[in-house]
């Protein structure tokens, strides 16, 4: 029986997939250097904690265990961040994946799964983005991810590899059986930061902009939840497997809501009284980032299952309550 490499399989979104592949009963070893990950997050799969830019590690790995495709979440993923450190971000998301790309070859591994981002658009004209809308990133860690999609397409030109790179929208909520959630710290994604207000583990919550070209003034965004978007990667892998030709993929529901949307359904399921202040725009959000997803559905026979922000908020809520009483517990 072949396997699955997961790189960043112990990250939020990563380790989702993982459970839902170890569901099905495919076997999966997980490679993370935990450096945002944990641990206990990989459920139904064995993890080697190590660099995903090893390549004598990654080289092990493949043949080993009979990798025949590998999903690749490994990353860093803080936008800010890359900015004030582009290098990091070039080194980790850019050369890393370079260098699994090369084992891969190497190895005779020729179907992989990407994580892009939203971000390689940049601020598309409109704020809807398909596939084909010029691709411009905004800050490093959007061009760290395009280069890498271009390594892939340059690669599947060359004939060495068959890859579905799918370009994630704004991925939330949790596990609704609550195994596994998001547990990032020092996070800046709004659902997870309103959340963690929610349950008393900051003193407040900012809304940043409140005077952009939108109904209610706020960033609109299309969020996704995690169980959807796991489900469109087993449907990715399905595809590769079956002969599918490459694919590049927008992962969204195709319509968004804003940032008062998304604090007032916080508010309402969880009952707090929320303290949100009005802050100036932050450097380089777009107004309204949506997807034009029809192209998932129809190549890959996609349909989402969790498409209401009020199950997102939900889910994301029971793990946060978790992680509190965790944490009061220590
Ligand atoms: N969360 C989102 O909304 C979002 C949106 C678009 C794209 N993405 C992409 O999805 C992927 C997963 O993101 P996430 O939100 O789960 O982040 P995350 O930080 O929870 O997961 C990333 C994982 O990669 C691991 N990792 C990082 N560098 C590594 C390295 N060099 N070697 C081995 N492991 C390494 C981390 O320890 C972590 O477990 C990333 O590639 C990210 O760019 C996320
Ligand atoms: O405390 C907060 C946090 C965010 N926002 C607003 O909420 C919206 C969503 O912001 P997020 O930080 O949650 O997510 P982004 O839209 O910035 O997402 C970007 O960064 C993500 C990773 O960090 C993904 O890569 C994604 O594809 C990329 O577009 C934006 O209008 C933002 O201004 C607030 O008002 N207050």
């Amino acid at each position: 029986m072949s396997t699955i490499l997961v790189t960043g399989g112990a990250g939020y979104i990563g380790s989702h997939v993982v459970q839902q592949l170890s569901e099905r009963g495919e076997r999966v070893v997980v490679l993370d250097n935990l450096v945002s990950g944990f641990a206990d997050a990989v459920r139904g799969a064995e993890l080697v904690v190590g660099n995903v830019g090893d390549q004598a590690l990654v080289s092990r790995l493949l043949t080993e265990h009979k990798v025949d495709a590998v999903m690749h979440f490994a990353a860093h993923t803080v936008v800010p961040e890359s900015v004030r450190d582009p290098l990091k971000y070039y080194g980790n998301n850019t050369c890393n994946t370079r260098n699994l790309l090369a084992c891969c070859v190497e190895a005779g591994v020729d179907r992989f799964i990407f994580s892009s981002t939203a971000a390689v658009y940049g601020t598309p004209a409109g704020g809807v983005a398909d596939e084909d809308t010029p691709l411009q990133p905004i800050n490093p860690y959007g061009s760290s991810k395009l280069m890498s999609e271009m390594m892939l397409r340059d690669l599947g030109t060359a004939g060495a590899m068959r890859y579905v790179i799918l370009r994630y929208f704004n991925v939330a909520g949790c596990d609704p059986l609550g195994r596994i959630g998001q547990s990032t710290p020092n996070a800046t994604l709004l659902l997870k930061v309103a959340c963690e207000h929610a349950v008393g583990k900051r003193p407040g919550l900012a809304i940043f902009g409140t005077d952009y070209d939108t109904p209610d003034g706020t960033g609109i965004r299309d969020y996704i939840h995690v169980e959807d978007l796991a489900a469109a990667h087993l449907r990715a892998l399905d595809h590769l497997r079956t002969d599918g030709e490459s694919l590049t993929l927008n992962c969204g529901y195709g319509h968004g809501y804003s940032v008062r949307e998304v604090i007032d359904t916080v508010r309402r399921v969880s009952g707090a009284a929320l303290q949100v202040t009005e802050q100036p725009r932050r450097a380089g959000d777009p107004p309204m980032l949506i997807a034009r997803a029809d192209r998932l559905r129809q190549r890959l026979g996609w349909t989402p299952r969790h498409d209401d922000l009020e199950f997102i908020v939900r889910t994301a809520l029971a793990w946060e309550r978790h992680l509190a009483a965790r944490d009061a517990a220590r």
